[in-house]
């Protein structure tokens, strides 16, 4: 049973999506996938630290022979971006060729997915899409067709199940919202 709330560093967060809701996002998603990559082997790229509880459910409903590998790139402090992304830990896979979907926790000003595609387009792939558990249509500030969504959520900071306020909250099953 989900706490009806939790308290961040200064912060306090009250429930917004339970982990029954989240699994049930994600089967939807994967489903999808597994349709579109039947015999396409993709290789997912989770992007740390964010994704990783994302991945990880994900990776356990997709049915298909696949391959995945991480990237680190960050832009947020506190609960902000900064609008530069960095890349962190690099791909040591050779991408050429190859069918990419990046896995992405969540798709607020869109700000990483647009520098990671960059990235990863220099690569030659045969084809990138991206998956996100969560996206804020409302925050987006790039032309940008992400395939795969989880949730579309209004403009609220979120935290937990991979999702951070400040490096705290990662390990909750839930997402909660900023009160
Ligand atoms: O669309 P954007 O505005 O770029 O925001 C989305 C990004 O912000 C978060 O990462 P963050 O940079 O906080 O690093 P983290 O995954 O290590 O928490 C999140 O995991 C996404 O990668
Ligand atoms: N934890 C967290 N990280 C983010 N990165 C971009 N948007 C968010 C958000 O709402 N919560």
């Amino acid at each position: 049973m989900a706490s009806q709330s939790v308290t961040l560093h200064d912060k306090s967060f009250g429930i917004y999506l339970p982990e029954t809701e989240i699994l049930n996002d994600i089967k939807v998603v994967a489903d999808r996938i597994n349709e579109d990559y039947a015999s396409l082997n993709p290789l997912f790229v989770a992007v740390l630290n964010g994704s990783f509880m994302f991945a990880s459910d994900l990776l356990k409903e997709v049915s298909m022979p696949c391959e995945i590998s991480f990237m680190k790139v960050s832009s947020y402090e506190n609960t902000t971006s900064t609008g530069q992304v960095t890349e962190l830990v690099g791909l040591k896979e050779n991408v050429a060729g190859r069918h990419l979907v990046i896995l992405e926790d969540i798709v607020d000003t869109g700000n990483t997915v647009v520098k990671l595609l960059a990235m990863l387009k220099e690569r030659n792939p045969a084809s990138i899409e991206i998956a996100t558990l969560l996206q804020k249509p409302e925050c987006l500030k790039h032309e940008l067709s992400v395939k795969y969504i989880g949730r579309e959520i209004p403009n609220d900071f979120v935290v937990g199940y991979g999702l951070d306020y400040n490096g705290l909250g990662r390990n909750l099953r839930d997402i909660y919202k900023v009160l």
